[in-house]
């Protein structure tokens, strides 16, 4: 029986994936196989060391210790794409909040419960309305800044609005590239493209290199009167600095997903709760994107859509074989001596594959029978193999 513990509220269509027969799934496990998770911090928790795998039900991985866990050999899994459209939709809501009084015109006209002449209140609206005006987003210029998943999405549906759009993605992989729509013109760097756009949304990973991507040397090359978007996090912008471009009336609105203090209780800032992924369909999507890519590896030792692994998936061999993974620090001659530790023992291999990402390897090696725990004994005391299962 598979243990997994789940932390935050998963869809139900994501954990009803987990077969029952063969997986135990509660917020409260002991010795889990593996974990599913949303945006629960895992940085200050102790690892049990029965945790094979973290599957996180979204995109950041910046609330998992990835790097620790990669020394420990366990995989970690996210669900590239499969809330983004759920992001696109609040920052299109997010734009259309910054370029109209919708706010401020809404809390107005609710303010009004005093006045009972309904002739009265429309004549009062007609006068006031004009506080509320605002412009259109037709013919503005909007920067996206990571065009990866979501900001592919958010320009094409901006250039769908008529907006200009500019990409910066110093990063950006040949298959988003691909995706991206061809009007989408190209910034050499940040500040040319913040010097140019009336709205600049940002979709990059939280990683040391975004950190406080957005400061206050960055913000010296706005647009006046630009409107900034922080659906990505709360890291990637200093905050600080923020107050200060807005307080100059250099920057016009910041429209975030991730309040912070200093930035509440002001007219030009919209903090929402970190609900950018708050979709029933973006839930079900992610939970069930993991959970399949978790009771595969587990089951199958198969790797996809992991953060700190390589991909890898090898067809089960025969009836009766056995199948052998271990992952190790990668460097040569590890995989030699694991094959004649197996020689050594007369395990006759069937198939293998064998892949490497940065400073990590990963094998699966499908055997004629299931190997003895001596052969499991002599395989982990080889130098540089991390852990190793038999599935
Ligand atoms: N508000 C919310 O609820 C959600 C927030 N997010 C955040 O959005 C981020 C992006 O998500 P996806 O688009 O799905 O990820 P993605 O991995 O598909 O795209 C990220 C893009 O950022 C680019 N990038 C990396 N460093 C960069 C830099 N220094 N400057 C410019 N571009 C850079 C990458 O090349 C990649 O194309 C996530 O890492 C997460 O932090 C994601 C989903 C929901
Ligand atoms: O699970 C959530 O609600 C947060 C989603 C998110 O921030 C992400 O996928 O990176």
């Amino acid at each position: 029986m598979y243990k997994i513990k789940t932390y935050n509220t998963i869809s139900v269509k994501g954990l009803n994936r987990f077969d029952r027969a063969k997986y135990e799934v509660a917020s409260d496990i002991n010795n889990p196989d593996g974990y599913v998770l949303r945006s629960h911090k895992l940085h200050d928790e102790v690892l049990p060391e029965s945790v094979k795998a973290v599957a996180r039900a979204g995109a950041g991985t910046n609330n998992v210790p990835v790097a620790e866990y990669t020394k420990k050999g366990v995989v970690v899994f996210n669900a590239p794409g499969a809330n983004a459209n759920a992001v696109k939709e609040l920052v299109l809501a997010g734009m259309l909040l910054g370029s109209r009084g919708i706010i401020p015109g809404m809390n107005w006209a609710n303010s009004l419960t005093d006045m009972t002449d309904a002739a009265e209140m429309s004549k009062l609206m007609e006068k006031q309305k004009s506080q509320f005006a605002g412009s259109e987003l037709i013919g503005k210029t909007l920067g996206v800044v990571g065009l990866g998943a979501i900001g592919s999405l958010v320009a094409e549906t901006a250039l769908a609005l008529g907006m200009n759009v500019v990409g910066y993605d110093p990063a950006l992989s040949v298959e988003a590239a691909w995706r991206l729509p061809s009007q989408v013109m190209r910034a050499e760097n940040l500040q040319a493209l913040l010097s140019r756009c009336d709205y600049v949304t940002l979709h990059v990973p939280a990683i040391e290199a975004t950190q406080h991507l957005i400061n206050e040397e960055s913000l010296k090359s706005v647009k006046a009167g630009a409107v900034l978007l922080n659906f990505a996090r709360e890291a990637i912008v200093d905050a600080e600095a923020v107050v200060k471009s807005l307080d100059a009336k250099q920057l016009r609105m910041y429209i975030c997903d991730f309040p912070e203090p200093s930035l509440l209780g002001r007219d030009d800032v919209y903090a929402m709760p970190h609900i950018g992924a708050s979709t029933a369909e973006a839930e079900e999507n992610c939970a069930i994107m993991v959970a399949d890519q978790l009771m595969d590896y587990l089951e199958n030792g198969n790797i996809k859509n992991s953060v700190n692994f390589p991909q890898v998936a090898m067809e089960r061999a025969a009836q009766g074989s056995a199948r052998i993974t271990f992952c190790n620090d990668n460097v040569s001659g590890v995989l030699g001596h694991v094959l004649s530790v197996l020689a050594d023992h007369d395990v006759n291999v069937i198939d293998m594959v064998n892949k490497s990402r940065g400073d990590i390897a990963y094998n699966i090696i499908d055997v004629e029978q299931p190997p003895s725990d001596a052969v499991v004994s002599a395989i982990e005391s080889v130098e540089h193999v991390i852990a190793v299962r038999v599935i």
